[in-house]
């Protein structure tokens, strides 16, 4: 029940990062985790080269033996359905063979190659004699990120002079290769950084630009790493390469906007992958429906340990309590009904799902019909045309009709739920004292019953689910709102033996 609360989300894709390592967790493989993760997938990780480096620069790099990397590599495709792999620093010959070889057994459903080759500090990342085996790669790519030197090599020709030169030069990469080229202008001077999904591997050749402000940061260090991953994420999500192209550059400028001042390192600092979702989201951790449920019970402790101390509720058990101040209490209570139930009829109208409307409507039908029925038998309809509502019936009803005038459906049923919850609280508690004599047994009967329970468990589960579900400024409302109406219940036990004889407005 609580499931038809929650917004439904595509399954999260399984992203495998192909790379090298950054101690500093800006660049390489640690950047490809935090991308994939920050872009909504599950992220793995197999690395070809440890690279000791910094945000200064590449100081040695380790290649272990190819026969290793192999055995990473089959240790995910063995066990875990792939949903896209992001290549990135592959450093050897050998290991692009190696990766070769297991891209052609595998045959993931997306890849997105960057073909990392130097370091933004200038460092050589490939070997000079694995170019050509690094362009032999390019057909088992789907998408290949180059920068715009990068592009250059594949194409096997000079760097391109301006944005319309690297355009056509990514022209020819893709149709030579059989890839989507998705050509960057990280390197262009100037203001502009725009970006370009260029496809000729039909023949025809399709460009498609996606214009970015450069943003002056010098926390660059790892962009084109982040972008690769978020790309091959999002396009997993989505299976649209343009979609995942706008989506990855938009988070990526969030990202590097939100990084200049994440302090690491004294050279080209990283990108703060997480920095849109922290802001947007916070590091709170979402509390279990039942979690919320015992901190709200605990929270209203002192009010329910009240109750029970409250003479009336002691005189209703015992049956010591006086007849005037049950039959004035009992009127108050069925005026109080009459705008309960109208409160939980605008609960009904405010739900977001047809079962939760469907509950609301038939305890707002259940709130007039079967509780008035007790309240007849004890007091008359035109008794009741006389009664004015005492103050605390009268603040109790503010409060509900306020929170269903604001319209936050979350907030409302939580002021709802103390009427059905404590009642059956009382109610169990007392019922255990009813006896063919009782006088108030009628009253004992009603909210001990199991039709009365099973809708009470049922208003808690709905209330929990939103609060669970909540943010937590919302959750926190509703907690209050909730509180201050147990808190209304009660003054409203109360009231019988305080307000009675006081003048009743
Ligand atoms: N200063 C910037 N402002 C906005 N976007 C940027 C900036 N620098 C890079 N980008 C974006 O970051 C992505 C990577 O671009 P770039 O051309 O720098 O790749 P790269 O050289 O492979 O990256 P790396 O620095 O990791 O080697 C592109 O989408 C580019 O538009
Ligand atoms: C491991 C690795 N891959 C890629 C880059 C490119 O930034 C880097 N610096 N380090």
């Amino acid at each position: 029940m609580g499931s038809e609360l929650v917004t439904a989300l595509p399954p999260v894709p399984r992203v495998l990062s192909i790379a090298g390592t950054d101690p500093t967790g800006g660049a390489g493989i640690q950047a490809d985790l935090k991308s994939i993760a920050a872009n909504g997938g599950y992220g793995m990780a197999v690395v070809t080269a440890l690279v000791a480096q910094n945000t200064h620069g590449v100081r040695s790099v380790h290649v272990p033996p190819a026969s290793f990397l192999a055995e990473q590599l089959e240790a995910v495709s063995d066990d875990v359905a792939i949903d896209a792999v992001k290549i990135g620093m592959l450093g050897t010959r050998e290991v692009v063979d190696t990766v070769r070889g297991w891209l052609e057994r595998t045959d993931p459903p997306a890849v997105v190659l960057d073909p990392v080759m130097v370091a933004t500090s200038g460092d050589r990342l490939l070997d000079a004699s694995a170019e050509q085996a690094l362009r032999d790669l390019l057909s088992l790519a789907d998408v290949v990120t180059p920068n715009i030197p990068e592009l250059a090599i594949l194409a096997g020709e000079g760097v391109a002079a301006d944005w319309s030169a690297v355009l056509a030069q990514a022209a020819r990469v893709s149709e030579r290769h059989g890839v989507i080229v998705l050509a960057k202008g990280g390197h262009l001077a100037g203001d502009d950084v725009p970006d370009a999904l260029v496809d000729a591997t039909g023949g025809a050749v399709s460009v498609s630009e996606y214009p970015g402000a450069r943003i002056h940061a010098s926390n660059t260090h790892g962009t084109g790493c982040s972008l690769s991953s978020a790309l091959a994420t999002r396009y997993a999500r989505s299976k649209d390469w343009g979609g995942a192209v706008a989506e990855s550059k938009r988070w990526l400028a969030e990202s590097i906007r939100e990084g200049a001042d994440l302090g690491v390192g004294s050279g080209r600092g990283p990108v703060s992958h997480f920095a849109g979702l922290w802001a947007r989201g916070g590091l709170d951790t979402r509390p279990l429906p039942g979690e919320v449920e015992a901190d709200w019970w605990e929270h209203i402790r002192g009010v329910r340990e009240s109750i029970d101390e409250l003479p009336f509720v002691r005189g209703l058990g015992d049956g010591t309590l006086g007849r005037e101040a049950f039959v004035w209490y009992l009127a108050q209570d069925a005026l109080y009904l009459r705008d309960y139930s109208r409160v939980l009829a605008i609960a009904s109208r405010l739900a977001p799902t047809t079962a939760e409307q469907a509950f609301w409507a038939q305890a707002a039908h259940g709130a007039i019909a079967a509780e008035l029925q007790l309240h007849e038998s004890w007091i008359s309809e035109d008794d009741l045309r006389d009664v004015r509502p005492g103050a605390t019936t009268t603040a109790y009803l503010d409060h509900l009709l306020a929170a269903g005038a604001r319209g936050d459906y979350a907030v409302l049923i939580a002021a709802l739920l103390p009427c059905f919850w404590l009642y059956h609280d009382v109610g169990t508690r007392l019922h255990p004292l009813s006896h063919d004599a009782h006088p108030y047994r009628s009253w004992l009967d009603t909210y001990a019953d199991v039709a009365f329970e099973t809708s009470t468990r049922r208003a808690v589960e709905l209330v929990m689910a939103a609060a669970s579900e909540a943010d937590p400024a919302r959750r926190s409302s509703m907690r209050q709102a909730f509180r201050r109406s147990a808190e209304f219940e009660h003054a409203f036990f109360a009231a019988p033996l305080r307000e009675e004889g006081t003048p009743r407005d």
